[in-house]
């Protein structure tokens, strides 16, 4: 491949994390429990906060500030210094990692200071999330849903082509990759010819999503304008909002999610900045009918990215995760950008570490749909897993105890890849 950018580091060519990514996260180690700001690299995670403690971050912007932005437990205020110092921030360590670069390359002592195995580190939460806004911008899940809760007639409702739709979820249920998932409790109406009964939820399922973090906020009474809305983007994750079907039917009507959503929402912990997607930006489709200004964007339509996205299920007792969807974020009707121009524009105060869920993404058909509910229509088909030993088959329509599941992304570069790493949990029994 002519002329990329190479580090010293070596890995393979489909890894996740080559040096065109660099992520920003929070980690820790057993022998430093303190949490602390990295990046990633290849099957090495570097640590942020000692490369600034090794005075190595002299630009204009951060010179002055990394040693104490960078060993904050959170990064909330690196997000909130702005797009500059992210830029700043990655282009030194992008130097630093390059093949050309002695500074790191050459120094047995800079290099164990500053690379921790991936086996060793724990990877946490990236930042506080003051809070968590999911919204509902991909037109093939939100018809899907629609026409198995409302009808073929009431599928897309009639605000749906003019705005965003979303709702405020609960940044207090946000967890890193890895964190279990109890199955919640809650009412649902199995009879609609009955009273709702109480238990654990029967139909658990999850929801293939895109997150993203604010960096700058914005004042309350002011909004943020739909073309610098990129300005205020710190990065993107893959995100999993739980959601048990059968509490959300019954409890839904008429002001949306609550219960069925708020029990567990899992992001990969590697934070992928606007600068590292770039080149994977791809058109949302041509919006019909026409949006309002606000929410018209002249910075262009690529409002999203071409990541390639996959379902991957290990039902309880097997081994191995089987991949029962592949879609893509393409299919997003809604930019990121019109979803932060929209959500800020009453003046809503926005805050750096903010959290903004893209909705499930769903491609157009059922192996391409980002929940169980769609995959198998309402239980009505049932998903069919090869077991173990190849000799039958598991069946699911819905989550069983102890079936765990990962979310999986990646654009395909001209030479390397731009993953996110892990979206996992497993679903544990519903507490009695
Ligand atoms: O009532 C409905 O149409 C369904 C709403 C949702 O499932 C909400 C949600 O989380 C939206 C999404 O992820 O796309
Ligand atoms: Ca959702
Ligand atoms: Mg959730």
């Amino acid at each position: 491949m002519a002329n990329i950018l190479k580090s010293f580091i070596s890995y393979p060519e489909t890894h996740e994390f080559p040096i065109q990514n660099l992520p920003f996260g929070i980690f820790s180690t057993k022998n430093d429990a303190a949490p602390r700001a990295g990046t990633r690299i290849g099957d090495f995670v570097v640590d942020i906060k000692a490369v600034a403690q090794a005075g190595l971050f002299d630009g204009p912007l951060l010179g002055g500030k990394a040693k104490e932005v960078f060993s904050k437990p959170t990064l909330n205020d690196f997000m909130a210094l702005g797009r500059p110092s992210w830029r700043e921030a990655r282009a030194k360590l992008q130097s630093l990692l390059s093949d050309s670069n002695p500074t790191l390359r050459d120094s047995a002592q800079l290099r164990s200071a500053i690379f921790v195995g991936t086996s060793d580190a724990i990877m946490h939460l990236p930042c506080d999330i003051p809070d968590y806004t999911d919204f509902y911008a991909g037109r093939n899940h939100a018809t899907n849903v629609g026409i198995m809760f409302r009808g073929k007639d009431n599928a897309l409702q009639p605000n749906w082509l003019h705005l965003p739709v979303g709702y405020h979820g609960r940044s207090s249920s946000v967890v890193p990759s890895g964190t279990p998932i109890t199955r919640p409790c809650g009412q649902r109406r199995p009879d609609a010819t009955k009273p709702p009964v109480f238990g654990p939820s029967v139909r658990l399922d999850i929801e293939l999503e895109m997150g993203f973090f604010v960096g700058p906020g914005s004042e309350m009474g002011s909004r943020i304008d739909i073309n610098h809305a990129d300005e205020h983007i710190f990065g993107v994750c893959l995100l999993n909002d739980w959601s048990a079907r059968d509490i959300q039917n019954w409890e839904y009507v008429p002001l949306g999610p609550f219960l069925a959503k708020n029990f567990g929402t899992t992001i990969s912990p590697w934070i992928v900045s606007l600068d590292a997607l770039s080149e994977f930006a791809v058109e949302v489709p041509a919006q019909d009918p026409e949006v309002l200004p606000y929410l018209k964007d002249i910075s262009g339509t690529s409002g999203t990215y071409d990541i390639k996205l996959e379902v991957d299920l290990k039902p309880a007792g097997s081994s191995k995760f089987s991949t029962v969807s592949k879609g893509s974020a393409k299919y997003l009707y809604w930019s990121f950008r019109q979803m932060l121009a929209h959500h800020s524009v009453g003046g809503c105060p926005m805050r750096p570490g903010d959290l903004l869920g893209s909705g499930t993404i769903s491609g157009e058909t059922s192996d391409s749909c980002g929940s169980f509910l769609e995959m198998c229509w309402n239980a009505t088909k049932p998903l069919e897993i090869p077991s173990d030993d190849g000799s039958g088959v598991i069946k699911r329509t819905f989550l069983e105890d102890g079936d765990e599941v990962n979310l999986r992304g990646y654009c395909q570069g001209q030479g390397y890849r731009i993953g996110f790493g892990d979206c996992k949990g497993v679903i544990l029994p519903a507490k009695p």
